[in-house]
């Protein structure tokens, strides 16, 4: 059998309530499911390529004007499209960091950030986070001072991450920034858990680049994310390339080298925008989002031996749950074993919760209804309750 003919209809969005913490953001609109059949061929964005020749040129679809909006909502000077927030940690980490340079990160940066360190030969250097799993200006000040004795270079980038992926916490971004800044080190904010979930102001941050994800968190298929940066920065990260033939003495414009000319050229670009309107009205709604994920985090806390390890009251989504006195103890014993826990939710219409896990995972309730958040509140109680736990109700 052909591995192509192994590709089935999913059905876990329309059966199941999904929890899973990666993919709550990342679930395409109805538009983007519509765009994303209208444009399965290849360079389908590209039927309307007209001089100048690139992406974010392109007015039908109407590519020029998401670029705009986008960089407008996210009140920063300029938009661009790659095919994952990965993919801008490169771009940037490649247009600042030499050889040599030590860059700043976290204790909760993801490693795709470590691997754009390392594409461009810096040095990674983490800024410890505190007792409560927060990263503050006062740690980055500390940390910026010490690299710049050890290495005797001030560092070229510090990222730092808006909602972490190990806690879903969010950080003291403006102290971060105003630590950077009073060095000249220019802030790469990871926005992989936040633009398109909640509401992201740059002026107001203060960051030099602002990154997004997607499929994670901007409802669009992946690969995808988007770059937004300011005017002065965009100058750097933008650059157009001065490559040159030398047979044929060819120069190739507009076609900026970190893009590599062009990036998102068909269903990845069109789901992006297809699904902004909604994402942009979406982000409004963080208030709800927030009600239901501290409904959530408190019924869980409501089954005795059960700890949140994210901020309580929770100022995310996305939640990391400690359930090794109360839901593992049941898995020492059951016949199941660590697997009842996941097969006992996907009974009652549940998925996302990593098969086996019962110790300490992740969670996200981002998008749920009224409803359905308090569905999966009693559930979470009834499973507790069917196996012999005791729930403070
Ligand atoms: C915090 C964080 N940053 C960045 C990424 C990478 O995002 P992308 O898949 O869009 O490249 C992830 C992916 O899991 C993540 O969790």
């Amino acid at each position: 059998m052909l591995c192509a003919d192994k590709i089935e209809a999913r059905s876990v969005e329309e059966m199941f309530i999904n929890i899973d913490p990666i993919q709550a953001g990342g679930r395409l609109t109805p538009e983007a499911q519509k765009a994303v059949l209208a444009y399965s061929d290849g360079y389908s964005v590209c039927d309307n390529c007209l001089k100048p020749f690139r992406l974010d040129y392109i007015k039908k679809p109407p590519l020029s004007e998401f670029h705009e909006d986008c960089a407008k909502w996210l009140n920063m000077d300029a938009v661009r499209v790659v095919p994952g927030a990965r993919r801008g940690f490169q771009a940037v980490a490649s247009t600042l960091v030499e050889k040599g340079d030590p860059v700043i990160l976290t204790a909760l940066s993801h490693y795709t950030e470590f691997v754009s360190v390392e594409q461009s030969g810096g040095i990674p250097c983490e800024i410890p986070k505190d007792e409560n799993n927060h990263i503050t200006g006062e740690n980055a000040a500390q940390k910026i001072e010490d690299v710049i004795k050890e290495y005797n270079k001030t560092p070229s980038l510090l990222f730092v991450e808006h909602a972490d992926y190990q806690f879903g916490n969010i950080h003291d971004i403006k102290g971060v920034v105003k630590a950077a800044h009073s060095y000249d080190i220019p802030v790469l904010l990871n926005g992989a858990y936040t633009v398109g979930i909640m509401p992201v102001d740059g002026k107001d941050i203060g960051a030099d680049f602002i990154i997004g994800s997607g499929h994670k968190s901007m409802a669009a298929p992946a690969p995808s994310g988007i770059i937004a940066t300011t005017e002065e920065y965009a100058q750097k990260v933008f650059r157009t390339t001065q490559a040159k033939g030398d047979v044929t003495g060819r120069t190739f414009g507009i076609k900026e080298v970190e893009m590599m000319g062009c990036t998102l050229m068909g269903v990845t670009m069109a789901g992006l925008v297809a699904s902004f309107p909604a994402v942009k009205k979406r982000v409004e709604n963080w208030d709800t989002e927030i009600k239901h994920s501290r409904m959530v985090a408190d019924a869980l806390c409501s089954i005795e031996g059960t700890k949140c390890l994210s901020d309580m009251p929770r100022e995310h989504t996305l939640t990391r749950i400690n359930t090794i006195e109360s839901f593992d103890k049941v898995a020492e014993t059951h016949k199941k074993r660590g697997y009842f826990f996941s097969a006992e939710l996907k009974k009652k219409g549940i998925c996302g919760v990593i098969a086996g896990s019962t110790k300490v995972w992740k969670y996200n309730t981002f998008g749920l209804t009224d409803r359905q958040t308090m569905y999966l509140c009693d559930s979470f109680k009834e499973i507790a309750k069917e196996n012999g736990l005791n729930v403070n109700e």
